[in-house]
């Protein structure tokens, strides 16, 4: 039986048929607590899920969902190191990265807590010496750009990071540039290499499997460059400029990266949850040891209120379970994230991974098809730029879509009242639109005598996450959140968050069609295919003749 047979999931599709045709202003109608009864907080977040289209009976129903497909022994599996990540027979310890020195974890003999932080701490003495002029480039220069080259997993999170704290990197360490190229088309390396100095430019090489052919491909044009700016050997040059992440030693090693610049961690921290290991040396270096420990610390704050609050008030748990009513029970299959601080520009294309790469999935854990939902569509932009682009579609479009509005409640304490009274202009932004995506023109009071294509329907579901204040602390809580979010819909979809065969196919695909471009008889494909290339090579014959 899967789970869209148990009783539970049967009560909650007879409760979708009374409640889901009722529209939120009428629920906002019925209920002047509704705020009071929907938000709750933890870690510096507040969540606010009064714009969504529930009940407190459906909250009960959810919770007793939860309990049907036991989350709590689930999220307890997860902490306590089982093999969680099932097709890959592995762990999912995340959330030991950040947990303090002084908690052991015991993972078969090892107590893994002392191994996590040794790897910290040599992380951090590379940082100091970066920072303070230890570390030097080919010719004694020391490093003022350090690009970090990394896809997916091994560049989203420190990317959004890296500019989520930008205003965190203190004076004594802004000397330090921090860089990120990811894409294997190497536009973002060519117009690097163009403006930077070769011999203070320092390259950190982050990749979990080491063979990322992405990765592998920038890494091999940026040592490429140094060799000929410096006319020295790569194995020097690989010494002074080459730091690389891995949790395949052997194959950086086989690389060239030398063993004593190698930071590791382990198999059972999953790419898009690896922020928090070496992978996240770039925050460090850009705001500082300091700051790292303190986005740590917050994610941990986060993990403890998942691990040992009753579901009931358990801010993931209900962020997750809020979005299985949405999805599975009204119906709704696209999910915006709309951040109203620039500063968290990149939050949507983390979570775009995070989410879409753990809960795209059809398949159970015991490998059986379903027909039931699972992840939306999920995609953002900066919140009040999003207003200009595509809230048209949120307000008068023909697609439900579920939003989630992130703002921090303090901002510029220390800048001048300008600087104040954009963010409140943000602020009153962020809680306009959520209310009128909720409500709809029955904020107005003559909406009625209006035209149709002046009409705004509303009851488009959403949650409004506050931050106390964007600070290492908080956004390492609201990422935490996230992640505890996903895994608590995995559990109820029965599936493994954690591994990603669907990537792997289509990178065969492209290594077998490489051949392609340059031997005419190689293997037969498909008339499209063929084309195309055929296309491709007369373009290049041309500009050749
Ligand atoms: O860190 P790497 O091994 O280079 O992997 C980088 C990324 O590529 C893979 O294809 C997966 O899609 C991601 O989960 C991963 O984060």
């Amino acid at each position: 039986m899967t789970v869209d047979q148990s009783p539970a999931w049967t009560a909650l599709n007879k409760h979708a048929e009374e409640l889901g045709n009722k529209h939120l202003k009428d629920l906002f109608a019925e209920d002047d607590q509704r705020f009071d009864r929907f938000s709750f907080s933890a870690a510096h977040c507040l969540a606010d899920f009064s714009k969504q289209r529930i009940s407190s009976n459906t909250l009960e129903k959810l919770i007793q969902l939860a309990e049907q497909q036991r989350l709590p022994e689930k999220i307890e599996a997860l902490f306590t190191g089982e093999h969680v990540n099932t097709s890959e027979d592995r762990p999912a310890l995340h959330t030991a990265l950040r947990q303090p020195k002084e908690i052991p974890l015991r993972l078969g003999e090892a107590d893994i807590s002392q191994e996590i932080h040794s790897s910290l701490e040599r992380m951090e003495t590379l940082v100091e010496q970066i920072h303070n002029g230890q570390w030097r480039g080919y010719d004694g220069s020391p490093i003022t750009n350090v690009i970090n080259i990394g896809v997916g997993g091994s560049d989203l999170g420190p990317l959004m990071a890296c500019r989520a704290l930008n205003m965190f990197t203190s004076a004594e360490i802004r000397h330090i540039e921090v860089h990120f190229v990811s894409s294997m088309d190497g536009s973002q390396l060519a117009r690097l290499l163009n403006k930077i100095d070769p011999a203070s430019t320092l390259f950190i090489v982050s990749s979990k499997s080491f063979s990322t052919i992405d990765t592998l491909a920038n890494s091999n044009t940026a040592r490429e460059w140094l060799v000929n700016a410096s006319g020295l050997s790569s194995e020097l040059i690989s010494q002074h400029h080459f730091i690389g992440i891995t949790a395949s030693p052997t194959k950086a090693s086989e690389w060239g990266i030398p063993e004593k610049n190698q930071l590791h961690f382990w198999d059972w921290t999953g790419g898009r949850y690896s922020m928090w290991s070496a992978i996240g040396m770039a925050i460090a270096l850009h705001t500082g040891n300091d700051n790292f420990r303190k986005m740590l610390a917050g994610a941990h704050e986060m993990d403890s209120h998942f691990r040992h609050t009753p579901l009931t008030e358990n801010l993931p748990a209900l962020l997750g379970m809020i979005g299985i009513w949405n999805i599975n029970f009204l119906d709704i299959h696209a999910h915006a994230i709309l951040p109203y601080d620039g500063r968290l520009q990149h939050l949507p294309a983390y979570l775009e991974q995070l989410e879409m790469e753990s809960n795209g999935k059809s398949v159970t854990l015991n490998g059986d098809k379903f027909d039931y939902s699972t992840c939306p569509i999920l995609w953002g932009e900066v919140g009040p730029n999003a207003q200009h682009a595509f809230y048209q579609l949120l307000h008068q479009g023909t697609e439900s879509v579920m939003c989630d509005f992130i703002a921090p409640a303090l901002r510029y304490q220390e800048y001048g009242e300008e600087l104040q009274a954009q963010h409140q202009l943000t602020l009153a932004n962020c809680l306009a639109q959520s209310r009128l995506l909720a409500l709809g023109d029955s904020v107005l009071d003559n909406a009625d005598n209006a035209p149709l294509h002046k009409r705004y329907r509303g009851n488009q579901p959403s949650t409004t996450i506050i931050l106390d204040e964007l600070t290492p602390e908080s956004f390492g809580a609201l990422i935490a959140m996230y992640e505890h979010k996903v895994y608590v819909q995995s559990v109820i979809w029965e599936i493994n968050p954690f591994d990603q065969w669907g990537v792997e196919l289509g990178k065969q695909v492209a290594t077998s069609l490489l051949d392609q471009f340059t031997d005419p008889v190689a293997a037969k494909t498909d008339s499209s295919t063929e084309g195309l290339i055929r296309f491709v090579q007369q373009q290049r014959r041309e500009v050749k003749s």
